[in-house]
């Protein structure tokens, strides 16, 4: 371990987040009352241009009036390459009370964004005698923002979350595809007897995200799967994010917010297995060793950090 410990992720469920356009009010009850951790209102790319004012109003009523319940609430701003994103900043905390969580801040391209939207955010808050400060998370989908992922993790205190967002991260580095995550068609090995192995083509953004939010504390979260018919496509590419330390992934329809729960909430199998490593290691140790076999397969100190991940997730999800 370094010398400098690192730090602890924020200890909140955030097992799926589900997005809805803030021009479309009429889902927003129906949001609330979804079992999905975070809920994201979307003013950015799923609201027109000539919507964008009108989904800020429906945004700040939904704020102010729906019963968001524990959820995180996160609302999704425009681009700082827009004409938009500062007063959806603005507006939306001058006007939406305290149940505001979260800004989601897209297309981060470097530290410098994070700080803009800190200042902004800052003002207005300090105008308004706000004592809760909004929390930021962040998409990653730019090739500028993967290139400087970890000076944008460590940008702010405000910083909570981190997201892949696949369909722009493909845009930006000119990847030929047109799905939105999952497994492209394009991007396989061939085996010795010709058959097609299909690869993960977002294993380097998703493994340079989860370095960067557990650097600084932060939550990596995984963005979404376009094609909301294909379950197992996404319970696949779920389990792959969670087996590379992402604790979440958003939801674009309803039906995939149960899917995601699954993938996020450890197994009973995962959590047995958990508690006995951490009694077979106690028991080692009491033994005056810092190994053990379980399973047939070693275990050591290494393993009760593991175990711990398993069962400190499952806790968090009981209470
Ligand atoms: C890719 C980049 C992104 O930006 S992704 C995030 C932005 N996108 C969105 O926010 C889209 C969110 N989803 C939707 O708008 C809709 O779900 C839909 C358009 C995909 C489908 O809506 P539709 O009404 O046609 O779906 P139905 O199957 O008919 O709905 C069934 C039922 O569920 C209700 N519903 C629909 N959507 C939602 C929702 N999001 N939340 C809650 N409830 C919802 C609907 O009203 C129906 O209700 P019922 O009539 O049964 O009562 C990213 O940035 C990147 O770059 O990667
Ligand atoms: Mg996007």
């Amino acid at each position: 371990m370094s010398f400098k410990v690192q730090p602890q992720a924020p200890s909140m469920p955030n097992r799926c987040q589900l997005f809805g356009p803030g021009s479309r009010p009429a889902i927003f009850e129906k949001m609330a009352a979804s079992a999905a951790d975070v809920i994201n209102l979307d003013l950015e790319d799923s609201v027109a241009p000539d919507d964008k004012p009108q989904a800020r109003a429906n945004i700040i009523e939904a704020l102010n009036d729906v019963d968001w319940g524990t959820k995180t609430v996160s609302v999704r701003i425009n681009g700082l390459d827009t004409p938009y994103w500062y007063r959806d900043v603005v507006e939306v905390l001058e006007k939406a009370g305290d149940r505001i969580d979260r800004f989601m801040i897209p297309k981060v391209g470097n530290a410098g964004d994070i700080y803009a939207v800190d200042a902004l955010a800052s003002a207005v808050e300090a105008a308004m005698g706000r004592t809760k400060p909004v929390r930021f998370e962040v998409i990653i989908e730019t090739a500028a923002g993967l290139a400087h992922v970890e000076e944008i993790a460590a940008a702010s205190p405000r910083m909570e979350a981190m997201s892949l967002g696949a369909a722009d991260y493909a845009a930006s580095m000119g990847m030929q595809t047109t799905g939105i995550g999952g497994t492209q068609e394009n991007y396989y090995m061939v085996a010795p007897d010709g058959s097609h192995h299909w690869g993960d083509p977002w294993v380097a953004p998703i493994t340079a995200i989860v370095a960067a939010c557990r650097t600084h504390g932060l939550l990596p979260v995984d963005g979404p799967f376009g094609d909301f018919s294909d379950d197992q496509g996404f319970t696949a590419q779920a389990r792959r994010s969670a087996t590379l330390g992402m604790v979440g992934k958003w939801a674009i329809h309803p039906k995939q917010v149960a899917l995601a729960n699954e993938v996020f909430t450890p197994s009973e199998a995962q959590i047995t297995e958990a508690r006995e490593i951490l009694a077979a290691m106690e028991q080692a140790t009491k033994d005056g060793s810092g190994a053990a076999v379980y399973k047939g397969r070693l275990v050591d100190l290494a393993s009760i950090r593991q175990a711990e991940v398993i069962v400190k997730q499952a806790e968090l999800i009981t209470g």
